[in-house]
């Protein structure tokens, strides 16, 4: 989940490419001699082809301006407005967003068909940025209990990055406020990943606990027998919990009280609301799902022994070898925007299936757990496994079969 680039908007590649190709002296329009009035000077006659294309510049420009776009509901080709219904405050620089669409869609594309549920077990949109036409991709938070996911409302947890273009921008605005949105984008297939292993471990920093809701609800509600770990690694405490106005920077919580990063129950006292979001996944799932929390300002992290302790309890699994979706080695190449044709190639008989660590956050956070991501062609690809994991792979080689890393 790293800083993402991404400066072109579909609607306008439409025509730019067409004006981009043109050299300084190709001519755009051949007008046949016999159309050029003999009568006419020759500054006339130079002047005539460009009546014709200065109209077609125009006319061209009109279409994009003033056509009605045919799409009106969530799509992956085009923005389309939502309307921010509510934003809460977390902190000074993030918050939680809940938008609306303006036209309701009876077959959302990000739910299965006839349900409430939704399709991908991790997925992101696109917000745009229109003042200067960017676009950058953001997680909605999974629903919770009794949520009707119908009416098409999403909601997203967003920190504003000082000197950030998309994310001030977002920050900024306020309840009733217009936003343009397209998608949905489909990120790993965790569920085919995770086949007929049942531990999830996600790393994840900052805002990056969105996508690890994502997966842990879906890998949680998939069946009764699988379990994740939610490592959550955040600046201050108040991204979890509210702050009482001149309270000592001391932990004074109960759930403070140790130097290691600490296990969140189902009653956070004086929850954020994000903390409010992860108490009620934990008083759903119980001993299934674990979550823990280091604070940067409290000085509590997660050591290389933490995820260690982790992954401990990975089942084995089968060598995968030529899967792109079980193999390690076929995933350096890979980006975390799941390909629609990326197949299993395990044998079925061999029950595949890989237990999932997942890195997810700032670029220094992926790079300092799991190594780098790679910029290859203009592709985000996953890069080796480096950093912590990759230390621990090296330390105790049956984890790199076991588990398999993946960067988001
Ligand atoms: C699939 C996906 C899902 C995402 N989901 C979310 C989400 O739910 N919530 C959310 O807040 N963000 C999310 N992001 C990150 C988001 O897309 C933007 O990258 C982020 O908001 C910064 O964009 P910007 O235009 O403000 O900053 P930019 O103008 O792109 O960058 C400004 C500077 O900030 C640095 N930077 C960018 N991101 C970070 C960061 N996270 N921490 C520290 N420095 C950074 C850049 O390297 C650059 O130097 C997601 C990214 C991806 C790829």
């Amino acid at each position: 989940m790293a800083a993402h680039f991404r400066i072109i908007l579909r609607s306008s590649c439409k025509w730019t490419p067409k004006y981009s190709s043109i050299q300084p002296h190709t001519p755009i329009l051949r007008i046949p001699k016999r159309f050029l009035c003999t009568t006419h000077t020759r500054k006339e006659a130079r002047a005539f082809p460009s009546i014709f294309i200065a109209i077609g510049l125009i006319g061209t420009a009109a279409y994009y301006v003033l056509a009605p776009t045919s799409h009106k509901t969530l799509n992956s080709d085009s923005f389309i407005p939502y309307t921010i219904t509510s934003r809460q405050p977390i902190s000074p620089t993030s918050a939680i967003f809940t938008i609306s669409p303006h036209h309701h869609d009876p077959s959302l594309p990000y739910l299965l068909p006839s349900s409430q549920e939704w399709k991908y077990p991790l997925w992101s949109v696109e917000f745009k940025q229109p003042e200067v036409q960017i676009a950058r991709h953001y997680t909605p938070l999974p629903p919770t209990d009794g949520e009707n996911t119908k009416d098409g409302t999403l909601s997203f947890y967003i920190r504003a990055i000082g000197g950030g273009e998309m994310s001030t921008y977002l920050n900024r605005l306020g309840v009733g406020r217009d936003v343009y949105l397209r998608g949905p984008h489909k990120g790993f297939d965790v569920l085919k990943r995770l086949g007929d292993q049942k531990n999830v471990v996600f790393l994840a920093g900052g805002t990056g606990v969105v996508p690890g809701m994502q997966v842990a609800r879906a890998v949680l509600e998939r069946d009764a027998t699988t379990s994740v770990e939610l490592l959550w690694a955040v600046r201050k405490r108040e991204e979890l919990q509210q702050c009482r106005q001149g309270a000592s920077t001391k932990p004074w919580w109960n759930f403070w009280s140790t130097a290691a990063p600490a296990e969140l129950t189902a009653e956070v006292e004086e929850p954020s609301a994000m903390g409010k979001q992860l108490a009620r996944m934990k008083a759903r799932y119980g001993q299934r799902l674990t979550i823990r929390v280091a604070v940067d300002e409290e000085r509590t992290r997660f050591t290389e022994r933490d995820i260690k302790d982790a992954l401990a309890g990975g089942g084995r699994a089968l060598p995968s070898s030529g899967c792109q979706l079980h193999d390690q080695c076929l995933h350096v190449h890979a980006s975390e925007f799941e390909d629609p044709d990326t197949k299993c190639q395990c044998s079925p008989a061999d029950r595949p299936g890989k237990n999932l660590l997942m890195v997810s956050g700032p670029d220094g956070f992926i790079a300092y757990y799991a190594g780098d991501k790679k910029w290859i062609g203009g592709t985000l690809t996953q890069g080796t496994v480096g950093g912590v994991a990759g230390v621990l792979q090296r330390k105790n080689p049956a984890l790199a079969n076991d588990w398999l890393v993946l960067k988001l």
